[in-house]
């Protein structure tokens, strides 16, 4: 059986440093980092998130603050609550819960984000950054992803990695990481020939498709690493369950090592946005 990944309880020893960094920042500095989180819409998938993320920061003594906006609202109105945020020197770090309804333009909300204080590390310039190797605010999904693998792997050198999909907020910023960490990255999406022969040959897998179970045992190469970050809500007899993008039972038989949906990458995701925020406000400190 593989070596389990838990996220919970690798999350937890992060939110306990930040809450010690959270300390020295108010003993040494006088400031409370502080994270914004904004969302627009009803989306139930996305409150819970946003709830999550509100809950740690605060139970690691950060601040936040919460802006709710109605699905109707237009891009001035949300283009000057980011511009509010941005000249606010109480908020370290901002983040505009995606995907935005679709009237709104993506793109140019996470350009009006101040780079100083885009802790997704979505904007331009700090995509930019990360691309050639000098990033200080790094996409929270793939730096989670990244301290889970190193708990199997200290030295990544060398290893063959698959990463499944190349969104902007998880798969490319993932495969600049691994990059960077000298792996040998192959980014698989919709249109790659032969994918499970690929991925048949990764030391590492990185599933972030967004299809429950698109990956089974047959596309894994015993003992190899499996990192699960696909989230989907499925619907069970009127109940809602959370299935990854790897069928995690018949998986768990073949890799080495494996991440479990819920309690995977996700809280590790929320460590490491917790993690950006403080990276931000020493970052900010005059
Ligand atoms: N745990 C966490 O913290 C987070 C989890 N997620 C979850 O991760 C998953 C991916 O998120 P995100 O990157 O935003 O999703 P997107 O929908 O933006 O991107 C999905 C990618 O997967 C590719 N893909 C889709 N179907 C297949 C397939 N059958 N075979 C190979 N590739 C495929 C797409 O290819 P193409 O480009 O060709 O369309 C695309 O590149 C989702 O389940 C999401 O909920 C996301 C963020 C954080
Ligand atoms: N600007 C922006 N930044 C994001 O980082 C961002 C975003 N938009 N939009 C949506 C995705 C998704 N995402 C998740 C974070 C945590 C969990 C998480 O904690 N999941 C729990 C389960 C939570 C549940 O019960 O639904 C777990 O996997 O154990 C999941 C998904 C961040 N995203
Ligand atoms: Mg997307």
């Amino acid at each position: 059986m593989a070596q389990l990944l838990d996220g919970k309880q690798l999350s937890a020893q992060v939110l306990q440093e930040v809450a010690s960094e959270v300390e020295l920042l108010r003993a040494e500095y006088g400031i409370v980092p502080t994270l914004a989180v904004v969302l627009v819409g009803e989306d139930p998938a996305s409150q819970v998130y946003v709830r999550n993320k509100v809950k740690r920061a605060e139970e690691a003594g950060m601040g936040s603050i919460e802006h709710r906006l109605d699905a109707g609202t237009t891009q001035d109105t949300l283009n000057e609550l980011i511009d509010h945020l941005n000249n606010d020197p109480q908020v370290h770090g901002i983040l505009v819960q995606l995907p935005l309804p679709s009237h709104l333009n993506e793109d140019e909300v996470i350009a009006a984000i101040n780079p100083a204080k885009d802790v997704d590390g979505f904007h331009p310039l700090n995509v930019g950054a990360l691309a050639s190797g000098r990033a200080s605010l790094v996409p929270c999904t793939p730096q989670g992803c990244m301290i889970m693998l190193r708990q199997i792997h200290p030295d990544l050198s060398g290893q063959n990695v698959v990463v499944v999909g190349r969104s902007n907020i998880v798969g490319k910023p993932m495969a600049a990481l691994l990059l960077q960490a000298d792996c040998t990255v192959t980014i698989a999406h919709s249109r790659t020939k032969n994918i499970e022969s690929l991925c048949r040959n990764a030391d590492i897998v990185v599933a972030a498709a967004g299809r429950a179970e698109l990956i089974n045992a047959d596309w894994i190469k015993p003992g190899a690493t499996v990192i699960d970050v696909g989230i989907n809500a499925i619907d069970v007899d009127g109940k809602r369950k959370l299935m990854g993008d790897v069928a995690f039972e018949s998986v768990a038989r073949i890799a080495g090592a494996i991440t479990p949906v819920p309690g995977g990458v996700g809280p590790m995701t929320i460590a490491c946005l917790l993690l950006n925020t403080i990276r931000a406000a020493k970052d900010q400190l005059s």
